[in-house]
């Protein structure tokens, strides 16, 4: 949802085209041997110095990596006693060896693309570029995933042709391949280094402590776990377990953490380092009420303990967001624009909404409201599972724009998906409790593999995953208030859409909602938090929906509105503004296209001023009143049925010129009509109605009031301040000043997610 789909663009779509040529040619060669390649020398030298360019490449030259989803190949399920091992003059192409694995040892040190290479050996001598995707995990460092000398085995390894046009072993799942520790049995002798040979729990826990000192926390895992495997005393095994413990919590890794400490934790007197590591993990897996268990009786047990107190802090606050729903949006936006990525230590609530079977996506489900809710009332405000940041220009790493060629999808998008991909897959991976909140998601008609764990380890299917990224990310702005303020400034880019984002993250909770493009609820992000709101009053049980792809003022025919959709997820919307246009021939929507055209020529949209700053003179406006007439006529059904967002942009920009020209009776007209364009139906407000004639001059009695709520678009919120402003401009009533800004309050905190910075961006309404 709001990507930035190129997938109409033709150069994207002819690099989509080859790779699908290139995918047909070789699946032509599927079964068959690769004929013999370069001298194994000179394709180790080879790669080494394009491993060592690339290195060197200066990350902040401008370059954009490409990354094919290829055909999905399912994870190896079964242990590796049961596999049969193969050479590789054994493998053929474009196959996957189900039941085998092969033995390999990396001879160059390791390249990093969108996949991490390197060459690797077999115990004949043959060598084979070996591609790994995925292995990435958290820490501060990048690790060497394949490292020179290094020994792995490769599950039912997939052999296939590369996009360079050469041969290798690609691996897409995480635990298709396993890292082999000096000291395995399964390395062969010729692989052995002989100074580790018969290495001792001390030796393999002091490794792990400088690994773990030099930052390699993947590196000190599997140190620690040599180190058990090593049967080390009672004393020492708690060491080793809560090193180990620290290492999974800089890794992310919190389950794994939480099964180390447990045992100290819950023995008869448990160390300070247990309690407090327990902590730091169930606060890792959002488990705040537990977490502020076990923090208390640490601080019982161990008052001096600070770092403690502080953690205790942070949960207390997590929990009460949590349950409460109150958030401090002051803070949240301050933290987005100062942390880079805007990773935001915030705790995820879900309000008064459940999941159940939906009434507008057949056979899935959908969100539904459990009490009746207002307009503006606070539905999720959701922490994302993973989220992927590419920043603004003083932040931005160009290196990290990829397009994404969905060869399965045929859709191409820019933007960082690719790395999106590669941390669900990780956070699903390292946490198994919090993998099913994503791998139960939507994910079209991929039938993934039942078994989620092989070897004692989780099997997490990446093309299960890189689909349910497709059909549920969001892209998102750093906050969705300065992405309008910027996009009002700014003129339209035909390289990046409006509401088109390059970062874009995971929210699981709110996937769950079905697209409307007329919809009652509305999405809006700080840092890496979803704020959604309800835009209209709604009653209890009411389907929750927001639009995946915006609605456009610029009248579309029919089946070009559905082509995203379609494209996208599959179906074609059936709210009532799509039927309008099902139901609109071509030549009406054509008229609507001319008759807009017409009133942008007497009225250009910012500020309704021409280029030389002049504001449009009477009879322009004149002339645009009627266009806007005629243009209404065109439609058949009633706006509060089917909103007409074609027709209120226009009208706003009168109420604008009008307020220009201090013509406060006509500027409240024109905000009125725009509203109601979009499907308001309010009661007063009309400055020349007797009733608020009447109240002109201060007098009390008359009101305004939304009895319907309308569609959401940013612009609801201008229209009702010109309502603010020409109520105060031609002395109404205080009253209908202060509905007017009370409105625009709540439509502003819908579209942004909080009010709280209204003020700052509107001003404070002259009284
Ligand atoms: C992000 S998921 C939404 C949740 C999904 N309905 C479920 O069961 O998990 C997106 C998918 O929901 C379905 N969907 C969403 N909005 C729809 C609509 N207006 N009409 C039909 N299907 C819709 C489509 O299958 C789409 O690919």
């Amino acid at each position: 949802m709001d990507a930035h789909d190129v997938s109409e663009i033709p150069q994207f779509f002819e690099m989509l085209k080859k790779q699908k040529l290139n995918l047909r040619d070789a699946q032509s060669l599927k079964g068959q041997k690769p004929p013999p390649g370069k001298p194994r020398w000179k394709t180790i030298l080879h790669f080494r110095l394009q491993a060592a360019g690339n290195a060197a490449r200066d990350k902040n030259l401008y370059y954009m990596a490409s990354s094919f989803v290829p055909p999905p190949y399912p994870p190896c399920v079964t242990s590796v006693q049961e596999l049969s091992k193969v050479f590789i003059d054994d493998l053929v192409l474009e196959t996957q060896h189900r039941g085998k694995y092969l033995l390999l040892r990396c001879v160059t040190p390791q390249d990093r693309m969108t996949a991490v290479l390197a060459i690797a050996e077999d115990e004949k001598g043959d060598i084979v570029l070996l591609q790994v995707y995925h292995q990435e995990l958290a820490g501060q460092t990048p690790e060497d995933i394949l490292l020179e000398g290094g020994v792995v085995i490769v599950k039912e390894p997939y052999f296939k042709t590369t996009s360079g046009g050469g041969y290798g072993l690609r691996v897409d799942h995480v635990s298709d391949i396993v890292f082999l520790l000096d000291n395995d049995k399964r390395i062969p002798e010729i692989w052995q280094r002989p100074s580790l040979r018969g290495d001792t729990a001390t030796s393999w826990k002091t490794r792990g402590n400088a690994s773990f000192n030099a930052s390699r926390y993947r590196a000190a895992i599997a140190a620690y776990t040599r180190a058990l495997d090593c049967s080390p005393m009672a004393e020492e095994r708690q060491t080793i377990q809560l090193n180990r413990a620290l290492a999974f919590l800089k890794a992310e890794a919190f389950d794994a953490a939480l099964a180390d400490v447990e045992p100290a934790a819950t023995s008869s007197k448990p160390p300070e380092k247990a309690l407090f590591r327990k902590a730091q993990a169930l606060y890792g897996l959002q488990r705040f009420r537990e977490c502020c268990d076990v923090i208390t009786a640490l601080r019982l047990a161990y008052p001096s303990n600070d770092a403690a107190k502080d953690l205790l802090g942070r949960a207390i606050g997590r929990l009460a967001e949590q349950t409460s729903g109150r958030y401090n949006f002051n803070n949240l936006r301050a933290e987005a624009s100062r942390l880079r990525p805007p990773h935001l230590d915030r705790a995820t609530y879900i309000g008064p909404v459940c999941i159940k079977p939906s009434g507008i996506s057949p056979g899935g489900r959908g969100m539904f409201t459990t009490k009746a809710v207002a307009a503006g009332d606070l539905l999720l405000c959701e922490k994302a599972f993973a989220h992927s940041f590419i920043g603004d220009s003083d932040n931005a790493k160009p290196e990290e724009t990829t397009i994404l060629l969905d060869t399965g999808t045929d859709r191409i998008t820019i933007g960082a998906q690719p790395a999106l991909i590669n941390m669900t897959i990780r956070k699903a991976y390292t946490n198994p409790s919090l993998a099913p909140a994503v791998t139960g998601l939507h994910h079209g008609t991929y039938q993934p593999l039942e078994a989620d764990s092989v070897d004692g380890e989780p099997v997490v299917d990446s093309f299960l995953i890189r689909r349910i990224v497709a059909l549920n990310s969001f892209g998102c702005p750093l906050t969705s208030r300065d992405e309008y303020l910027h996009a009002a400034l700014e003129p339209l880019s035909p390289s990046k859409p409006k509401g088109a984002f390059h970062s874009c993250g995971v929210w699981p909770t709110a996937s769950y909602i079905n697209h409307s493009c007329d919809s009652n609820a509305r999405r809006a992000f700080i840092g890496d938090m979803m704020v959604v709101r309800a835009t209209r009053n709604l009653p209890a049980d009411t389907e929750l929906t927001f639009w995946y792809h915006p609605p456009s003022t610029d009248p579309l025919p029919y089946l070009e509105r559905q082509r995203p959709l379609l494209r996208g997820w599959g179906f074609m919307c059936k709210c009532a503004m799509c039927h309008d246009l099902r139901d609109s021939p071509a030549a009406v929507v054509q008229k609507r296209r001319d008759l807009r055209a017409q009133f942008r020529a007497l009225i250009p949209p910012l500020g309704g001023e021409d280029q030389a700053g002049r504001i449009p003179g009477r009879g322009a406006v004149k002339k645009a009143a009627a266009v806007v007439d005629t243009l209404n006529a065109t439609y058949k059904r009633p706006a509060a049925q089917a909103p007409r967002w074609g027709v209120s942009d226009l009208q706003l920009s009168l109420a604008r010129v009008y307020e220009q020209r201090m013509r406060p009776v006509e500027s409240a007209r024109q905000a009125l009509a725009s509203l109601e364009s979009v499907g308001f139906v309010i009661d007063g407000g009309d400055l020349a109605s007797p009733l608020a004639g009447a109240a002109v001059g201060g007098g009390a009695g008359a009101v305004v009031t939304a009895r319907e709520w309308g569609l959401m678009v940013n612009h609801v919120i201008d229209c009702w301040m010109f309502l603010c402003n020409a109520y105060r401009c031609a002395g109404a009533a205080p009253a209908m000043a202060a509905a007017a800004e009370g409105y625009a309050k709540t439509s502003y905190r819908i579209c942004f997610g909080e009010d709280e910075t209204f003020e700052d961006t509107y001003g404070v309404c002259p009284r």
